[in-house]
């Protein structure tokens, strides 16, 4: 289960940021090593506190073993010929990392394993970053002989888009009936630097798919609108940014908002911090009504999900077929030598069409 991680602890904030500020394929830098600590150092105070006031570490790590059991006990049902199934958690930034579980994955003689991104709609910058990493530690022999496959995206999974449905329903049932039908649903994406949205990245694209696939689901029963959030420094990102819309909603009188957290399967710093304690504090100050849907988390929902798109990729896989969620490993981008990629301008240049 591939994931950029977050500190489970506050004392472990230093070194999750500075392996994320090391990481060109997330945030390429002049001078990267010697820039990055710097950048680190200087930030962590301030991502120390926000982490203390979510009471004291990212819950990623608690919730994707949770998730990766219950996905695992259910796989083993769907199938079982692969079985028994289990579930490895690699981050890309914080503990475990995908080196140490390499070592594990070796220690436990593993031979046949799928590369299984947690983000549900693919970037260059978030599961291409963990495919590189997973192919450096391959390449380095950390991994023993392991046959392996690659689930890279599943943004439009009916089971993932049902989770997140019931968490919108559930998070309307806290207004009014007669209400119900006005709330605006505010759903909140991490943001992308423009220069990786405008070489063309997908994960734009596929997160606005993921919304329209939810709005499907929903019977487009509220208005609704996509916005960014979490920009990084001063370049330009991708917006409409989250607390702009929310001003821009207070503005015009619409008062009842859910948040939708799109773009992620669990809580962590972005949505228990800037979610919950900056933005709605920010909309109620504007006498705003402002919830938010719960993220996936522990939703049997979104379990059952995982174990679907993995029973069928190993069925797939088994079949010789690739399926339309994965890619197997050996596949690489000629521009960026990203596993998956998915610019386009990349694949294009190849084939001499640009
Ligand atoms: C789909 C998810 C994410 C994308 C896309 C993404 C892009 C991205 N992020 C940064 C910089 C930072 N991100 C930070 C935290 C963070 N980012 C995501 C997800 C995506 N990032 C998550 C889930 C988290 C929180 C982890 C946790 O708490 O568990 C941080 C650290 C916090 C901070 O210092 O503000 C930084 C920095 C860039 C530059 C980027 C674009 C390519
Ligand atoms: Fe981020
Ligand atoms: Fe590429």
């Amino acid at each position: 289960m591939l994931n950029m991680g977050g500190p489970s602890t506050v004392a472990e904030t230093h070194d999750f940021l500075k392996n994320l500020f090391m990481d060109g394929d997330l945030i390429p830098l002049p001078f990267q090593r010697v820039l990055a600590p710097l950048i680190a150092k200087r930030r962590t105070p301030r991502i120390e506190k926000q982490y203390e006031e979510i009471g004291g570490g990212s819950p990623i790590l608690r919730y994707t073993e949770y998730q990766g059991a219950g996905m695992c006990a259910l796989l083993d049902e769907l199938h079982p010929e692969t079985a028994p199934h289990k579930a490895y958690v690699a981050f890309r930034y914080a503990n475990p990392l995908t080196q140490e579980t390499a070592r594990r994955m070796k220690a436990d003689n593993v031979k046949r394993a799928v590369a299984f991104t947690q983000y549900p709609q693919y970037s260059c910058s978030t599961t291409g970053s963990s495919l590189n990493e997973l192919f450096r530690r391959g390449r380095a022999g950390e991994m023993g002989d392991v046959e392996w496959s690659v689930i890279d995206r599943w943004g439009t999974h009916p089971g993932f888009v049902e989770a997140v449905a019931q968490n919108i329903e559930a998070a309307l049932q806290q207004f009014q009936p007669s209400d119900r039908s006005d709330v605006v649903l505010l759903f909140s994406a991490h943001s992308l630097p423009m220069s990786v949205v405008n070489r063309g990245d997908p994960y734009v694209l596929e997160v606005s798919t993921s919304v329209n696939a939810v709005m499907d689901r929903l019977g487009h029963s509220n208005p609704y609108r996509l916005v960014w959030q979490s920009q990084v420094g001063p370049s330009a990102w991708m917006g409409m940014q989250t607390g702009e819309a929310i001003k821009g909603l207070a503005r015009l009188g619409k008062k009842q908002v859910i948040l939708v957290p799109i773009a992620f399967t669990s809580d962590h710093i972005e949505t228990l911090y800037e979610l919950d304690l900056e933005y709605m504090r920010e909309g109620r100050e504007l006498g705003m009504d402002i919830r938010r849907a719960e993220s996936l988390n522990e939703s049997p929902v979104f379990i059952r999900a995982l174990s679907d798109i993995a029973a069928q990729h190993l069925r797939d896989y088994s079949a010789g077929k690739s399926g339309p969620m994965s890619v197997q490993m050996g596949l690489r981008c000629p521009g960026c030598k990203n596993a998956t990629c998915g610019q386009q301008k990349h694949w294009f240049a190849r084939a001499g069409q640009s």
